[in-house]
């Protein structure tokens, strides 16, 4: 790829600060030194890619070292891209091409099959073969009136977490939520303090810092949220954020929505990036009172090595189909191979055997995690079912029991 004078290399430690100088250009952004001095940590152990025009950062981009949940329970190696910015001078000449091509020779070499990112803008991934692997839903609870539920919730004491001890009480707890959902990151420590505990929400500054409401002991539920109080005059309630809530059990997670709906002087609670199977908008008793604003994409997801990839996950029940993949980014996924997968088994081998469903590397990976089916793409005219009947077989042994979910953003 010609990009001109502009060549890459590796970002040294001693350049983070003109990377985060660059990507403020370019995000329109400019942070405190609290949340400068975070991310220049956050960067410090990531990999670090740089376009350099002679001595000039043109271009960045980083990948955090992530491993996530695939279906099935496994965990694979999966690089975070982000960060990704190109100066305005130097755009639109192939810089950011030049930079994934540059990630993903890296992820090759690290043996990784993923590489996962959120979208600034959706429409620039797909031709780098990433899909929305992904869906996150923004629900909303009218919470001027009592919160109205189908099924009574668990009455074990709430208590309030001092943040300082939640990664060590919460962590081993999130851990056990990554099996059964695809789609989740494994936390460090540091990444609970960076991400999930900052005084100051990045999107919102009038909300509180961050609170943590645990249910019973041992441990069978939590929520992370932050408050905001309401211009009454207007008649606008205080608003209560919900980052996450997680429960063992319908009743817990019951109590735990009854909770933060009843926090006084408040009138909403909306909550961000839900899995789309959450329990609440089943026992909720009154819909018009639960509602659901968007559902977007969250985590893009890009099969890096296609091969590994399937191998890593589950299979829901036995397939064996031919599939005729196309990856003008990645030549080496490109090819017809007849996927033979069960419970028990596994194999992905080139052949000569006519296909039975043809598509790109992007939606292979949309329904990798199982939250897009294969024969929705076939309604949509993007993967092309040369044989009657193999969508829904593939459907079938790529099901998996929850909706996949991301709750890092990153
Ligand atoms: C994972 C993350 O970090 S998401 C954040 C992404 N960054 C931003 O949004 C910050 C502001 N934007 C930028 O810094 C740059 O415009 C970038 C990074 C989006 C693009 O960088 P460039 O070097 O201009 O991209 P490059 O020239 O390699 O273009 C690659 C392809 O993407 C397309 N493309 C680039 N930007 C966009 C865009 N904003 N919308 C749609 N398509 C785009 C180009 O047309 C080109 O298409 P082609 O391969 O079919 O010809």
């Amino acid at each position: 790829m010609n990009i001109g004078s502009v060549s890459l290399r590796d970002v040294p430690e001693s350049d983070i600060e003109r990377a985060l100088a660059l990507a403020c250009l370019v995000f329109h952004e400019s942070p405190d030194d609290e949340r400068r001095e975070q991310q220049q940590r956050t960067l410090s152990g990531c990999l670090r890619i740089g376009a350099y025009d002679g001595e000039e950062l043109v271009g960045f981009a980083a990948a955090h070292p992530f491993t996530v949940s695939v279906p099935g329970g496994g965990d694979l190696s999966c690089p975070g891209l982000s960060y990704v910015s190109v100066a305005p001078t130097h755009r639109r000449r192939g810089v950011l091409s030049a930079m994934m091509a540059e990630l993903f020779a890296r992820c090759a070499g690290q043996g990784a099959p993923l590489a996962a990112l959120w979208a600034s803008e959706a429409s620039i991934y797909g031709r780098f073969g990433f899909g929305p692997g992904t869906y996150g839903a923004t629900v909303e609870i009218d919470s001027r009136r009592a919160l109205a539920l189908r099924i009574s919730p668990d009455e074990r004491p709430l208590h309030l977490l001092d943040t300082d001890s939640v990664p060590a009480v919460l962590a081993p707890y999130f851990e056990t939520t990554r099996g059964p959902r695809a789609g989740r990151h494994a936390r460090t420590q540091a990444w609970w303090r960076e991400q999930w505990l900052t005084r100051k929400d990045e999107e919102d500054e009038d909300l509180s810092p961050p609170r943590v409401v645990t249910l019973g002991d041992p441990l069978a539920g939590y929520a992370i949220y932050r408050t905001k109080s309401g211009d009454w005059a207007r008649d606008v309630p205080g608003l209560v954020s919900v980052e996450e809530l997680e429960a063992d059990t319908p009743e817990g997670a019951a109590a735990l929505w009854r909770y933060l709906a009843d926090i006084d002087l408040t009138g909403t609670v909306r909550a961000h990036g839900r899995p789309l199977d959450d329990p609440l908008l089943l026992f909720a008793a009154d819909r018009d009172q639960v509602g659901v604003k968007s559902v977007e994409p969250a985590l893009w997801v890009r099969l890096v090595d296609v091969r590994a990839a399937l191998a890593a996950r589950a299979w829901a029940a036995p397939v064996d189909v031919v599939l005729a993949v196309r990856d003008a980014r990645l030549p080496a996924n490109a090819g017809t191979f007849r996927l033979i997968a069960s419970p028990d088994g596994f194999s992905y081998a080139p052949t000569d055997d006519a296909p039975d469903l043809s598509l790109e590397a992007r939606d292979l990976a949309t329904v990798y995690m199982a939250a897009t089916p294969v024969a929705a793409l076939v309604r949509a005219g993007l993967v092309a079912e040369h044989t009657q009947g193999a969508a829904s077989m593939l459907d079938a042994a790529l099901r998996t029991e929850l909706v996949p979910h991301t709750g890092d953003t990153f």
